[in-house]
């Protein structure tokens, strides 16, 4: 039997053939005989079968270049070198163009400068040395994996993945990181067909694919039986929700489930009621994800799917409030109002809807195309909720919630009388009718609920807010808050609902969670200037501890093992930034009481974070958006603190310099204060609907569908905590919604812990990183395009400029840190066996018969099979394998 799998990607319209001989399915590998055992011992330390050309070299890293420079020539550079010169990147402001290094003079190499010829057009300038970057051979411009580019630096991996792009190659790895570009055109690298390409393949065998690295990551949870999971970052628009589905995609079908419970049916449903619950349209995508998802598929021993469930966190659910002139609800507000027809829409008063869009919370198409659009979605979402067998009743009651809201937001509020007799109640009374009986309560308690916080209470009606401080601003803000409460229990509903029809008692011995986030946000990229919000702010950072993470995992963790295993490797000239510094700028715990401090007497661990600056002003009496920038300028407007924030010249302005400054971002702080408080009025939403009259509705708040053991889950704030097996694993999540900063109803300090629950869950797991680029600033803009022909085609002709934003690009491979993970990535050992563990595998390799197998050493089964020494280190309790072992020569 064969192992030898070859898979080549071409440029035709199937993109993926397969040379294969045998593929040797997952199942059968744990009786696989000793010829297999073999080849698995030789991928694992690249070993040559002893006759074989292997040239060993004493090195322990021989003819790498880790990008830094290096003079001498070899075969692969020689390649690359023309009769006049060396060839060479010249890197600019704008991108980088191909150039011929010319030979130096000694005063030139004095003074670091270098004289180069541009190829384009022959003009010969002279440069600093630091502005050239060594070019490649041809024959790796399209490389599978950035750490195979014999020159690694910034301007070969952008060439690489330039050209990449251009022959419809939009994944790479980065070692055992993908990176995937948008590539702004619907491709069809995605299918049944090329799932079965992938189904059981081992990671060497597999070119870049989302599928290969789920498949990775299938794989590593059946070989080590530890959940693993699969990270999506990236911009806004770059392309995570749809690599993220893709991914699931071959999950679900790649594994199987038992008696078929969740296929690729059921797993395309769960997206389309997920998105059109949590998406919305924003300047950045038009498709844009406004909360977190945490899937978790629960394996059984067999390998398949045996459970699932979903977690929904920190939703964006402010968008559920009033919005600005050009800000869009969430999709299913439109839809809902576009698409309910006939008896639906008359039960929801939606038969004589305005067509004006100037509702508070609902957005409302103006073009008849987009409306018909939407109307289509509405359909897609019912038949998605009837693929889940999710009960037509529940349906219908949360369909009411969504039409209570927009009748509430018809309603509105009005202030009547002037002076100490002054109330405010309704505008609209019969919409606001309307919205009692959608929800199956009494005007008395809905009006309580809207404007009298304190008094709702389910029982009597109470007459409306009476306080003479009470401003029609104030009714406002509470309407909005009874607004967002009824649409966070509307998704908390939805998601107990998919949860209830994918998640079942079968034991599971491992997981694998997939994890989309919204993008990072950045309004300026797409030309707005009005800042970004609090909520950017979240999103942004939720991105920056995912890239801790990813820094962590990949330059952290290796370094430690390497110190711990005693493994020498030479990092010099290899330099590295670090998240570190402004994600504890954000969210640094105090470590004392000191509430207030002035410049002189800060001292480092009194400071803390911004979110708990936050937090205390919206506590605070008299503190406002102005007293808490004053404050955090207090805190960190030091020069210590000035590459990572700055002031603005515009009022209540900040800038952060977002991932490793690669990044900025202008913050507009505007009702920030106000925000970080909860609103008591969000908390009336679930008291109206657990006390509805109609049974559709008070069902799904009664009991134990939406609220969490002992109804501790804070308001809408975390959707799907009915106890999955997967949670109840993950106890961290559960654990940060019952910290202090929850009960305290601290919505900043929520923030924070979700987020560190968030992260601890992905540090025990297999972590396996997606990181997603867009190559330019409107890719996420890009819904639908002609799929005929190859549409990256044009890619070639154009000039790289129009195709690719370099600028944009380089700042992206710079702030996810891909260069430096991959960079050490090859230099070092990165895979590493446990010793007792290699002896339990390979000791029968030189082992003369299974009596002596127990005793052998891992130093003798080394040498018995004559493994290059300097491909491997034997420390005090692993062994490490070198990168080259799996380099392939190309
Ligand atoms: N692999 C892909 N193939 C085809 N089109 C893609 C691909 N990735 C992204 N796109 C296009 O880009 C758009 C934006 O992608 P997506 O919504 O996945 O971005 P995102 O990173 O999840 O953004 P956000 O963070 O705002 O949710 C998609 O609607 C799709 O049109």
């Amino acid at each position: 039997m064969s192992l030898e799998v070859k898979m080549q990607f071409t440029q035709d319209e199937n993109y993926v053939m397969y040379t294969e001989k045998h593929i040797v399915p997952y199942a059968k590998i744990a009786s696989l005989p000793l010829k297999i055992l073999l080849i698995s011992f030789y991928q694992i330390f690249s070993l040559q079968p002893r006759h074989s050309n292997n040239t060993s070299n004493d090195s322990a890293h021989p003819g790498l270049d880790n990008g830094a420079g290096n003079d001498n020539a070899d075969g692969d550079t020689a390649n690359a070198a023309h009769a006049d010169g060396e060839r060479v990147w010249l890197v600019h402001r704008g991108g980088f163009c191909a150039a011929l290094r010319l030979p130096q003079s000694s005063v030139q190499r004095e003074n670091h400068k270098v004289t180069i010829r541009l190829l384009h057009n022959g003009i010969e300038m002279m440069v600093d040395e630091d502005d050239i970057e060594k070019q490649n051979s041809t024959a790796l411009d399209l490389v599978e994996d950035i750490c195979d580019l014999k020159q690694l630096n910034e301007a070969s991996v952008l060439h690489c993945l330039r050209q990449r792009f251009a022959s419809n190659l939009i994944h790479t790895k980065a070692g055992p990181t993908l990176l995937v570009v948008n590539p702004m055109a619907p491709l069809s690298l995605y299918s049944e067909k090329v799932v079965s390409m992938f189904r059981g393949c081992k990671t060497e065998d597999m070119p870049p694919h989302i599928y290969s690295l789920a498949q990775t990551a299938y794989r590593a949870m059946l070989e080590t039986r530890r959940d693993q999971s699969l990270i999506f970052m990236g911009r806004s628009g770059s392309g995570k929700t749809t690599s993220f589905k893709h991914a699931l995609y071959y999950l679900a079908l790649a594994a199987g489930s038992y008696n078929n419970f969740l296929n690729a049916e059921k797993v395309n449903s769960i997206n389309i009621i997920l998105e059109a619950f949590g998406n919305t349209k924003t300047c950045l995508n038009a498709n844009a994800t406004r909360f977190t998802q945490l899937l978790s598929l629960d394996f059984d021993q067999s390998g398949q799917i045996a459970s699932a469930s979903v977690q929904v966190l920190l939703p964006e659910r402010q968008r559920a409030g009033r919005r600005q002139p050009n800000d869009h609800s969430f999709h299913i507000m439109g839809r809902l109002l576009a698409g309910a027809e006939g008896l639906l829409q008359k039960e929801l008063h939606l038969d004589n809807i305005s067509a004006a869009d100037n509702h508070p919370f609902v957005s409302l198409s103006q073009k008849l195309e987009e409306r018909h659009r939407a109307a289509a979605e509405f359909m897609r979402t019912t038949q998605a909720l009837e693929t889940l067998n999710i009960e037509a009743k529940a349906v219908r009651g949360i369909w009411s919630i969504l039409a209570a809201i927009y009748h509430l937001g018809l309603a509105g509020v009005t202030r009547l009388n002037a002076g100490p007799a002054s109330r405010v109640q309704f505008a609209n009374p019969s919409a606001a009718r309307r919205t009692a009986s959608l929800l199956g309560v009494s005007m008395e308690d809905l009006t309580a609920a809207a404007f009298n916080t304190a008094s709702s209470g389910g029982g009597g009606g109470t007459s409306p807010s009476k306080s003479p401080n009470d401003s029609g601003e104030q009714a406002w803000e509470s309407l909005e808050a009874l607004a967002v409460g009824l649409y966070s229990e509307a998704l908390a509903a939805v998601v107990a609902l998919i949860n209830k029809a994918i998640c079942t008692s079968a034991h599971t011995i491992a997981s694998i969670m997939l994890v989309d986030t919204p993008g990072f946000q950045n309004p300026a990229s797409c030309g707005l200037q009005t800042g970004a919000t609090l909520s950017d702010l979240r999103h942004n950072y939720l991105q920056e501890r995912l890239q801790l993470l990813f820094h962590h995992t990949t330059l952290v963790a290796p370094r430690d093992r390497y110190a711990q295993e005693l493994v020498e490797i030479d990092t010099e000239g290899m330099s590295e930034t670090n998240p570190g510094p402004l994600v504890s700028l954000i969210d640094k715990a105090p470590q004392n009481h000191v509430v207030r401090s002035s410049q002189r007497d800060l001292r480092e661990h009194d400071r803390r974070g911004l979110l708990w600056l936050l937090d205390e002003e919206s506590m605070y009496p008299n503190c406002n958006d102005d007293t808490f920038l004053e404050r955090l300028f207090t805190h960190y407007g030091d020069r210590e603190h000035q590459n990572l924030l700055r002031k603005c010249a515009g009022p209540k302005q900040f800038v952060l310099q977002h991932l490793q400054g690669t990044n900025p971002v202008l913050y507009t702080v505007d009702g920030w204060v106000r925000h970080s408080r909860e609103h008591p009025a969000i908390r009336n939403a679930v008291t109206l609907l657990q006390d509805s009259s109609r049974d559709e509705i008070s069902r799904l708040y009664i009991g134990s569908l939406t609220r969490g053991a002992g109804g501790i889950v804070f308001c809408g704030s975390i959707a799907g905590l009915e106890g999955t097996q997967s949670l109840r694993r993950v106890s961290s999540i559960r654990r940060s919604f019952t910290s202090a900063g929850v009960k305290r109803n601290s919505i900043m300090l929520q923030v924070k812990f979700t987020v560190d629950g968030i992260i601890d869950t992905l540090r025990r797991t297999g972590t396996h990183f997606v990181h997603c680029y867009m190559l330019k600033h409107n890719a996420g803009q890009h819904s639908s395009y002609s799929s005929s022909g190859s549409p990256n085609a044009a890619a070639l002709q154009s000039s790289c400029e129009d195709m690719v934003n370099i600028p944009l690009l380089r700042s992206q491979l710079r702030g996810s840190q891909v260069l430096e993970a991959a960079r050490l990535h090859r230099l070092g050992f990165p895979e590493s066996v446990p010793l007792v563990e290699f002896v339990r595998r390979f000791g029968l390799l030189a082992a003369v018969d299974s009596a002596t197998a127990k005793d052998i050493t891992v130093e003798q089964i080394l040498a018995a099979n004559e493994v290059d020494t300097a491909t491997y280190r034997i420390g005090p309790s692993q062994v490490s394998a070198n990168i080259l072992c799996f380099h392939r020569v190309t």
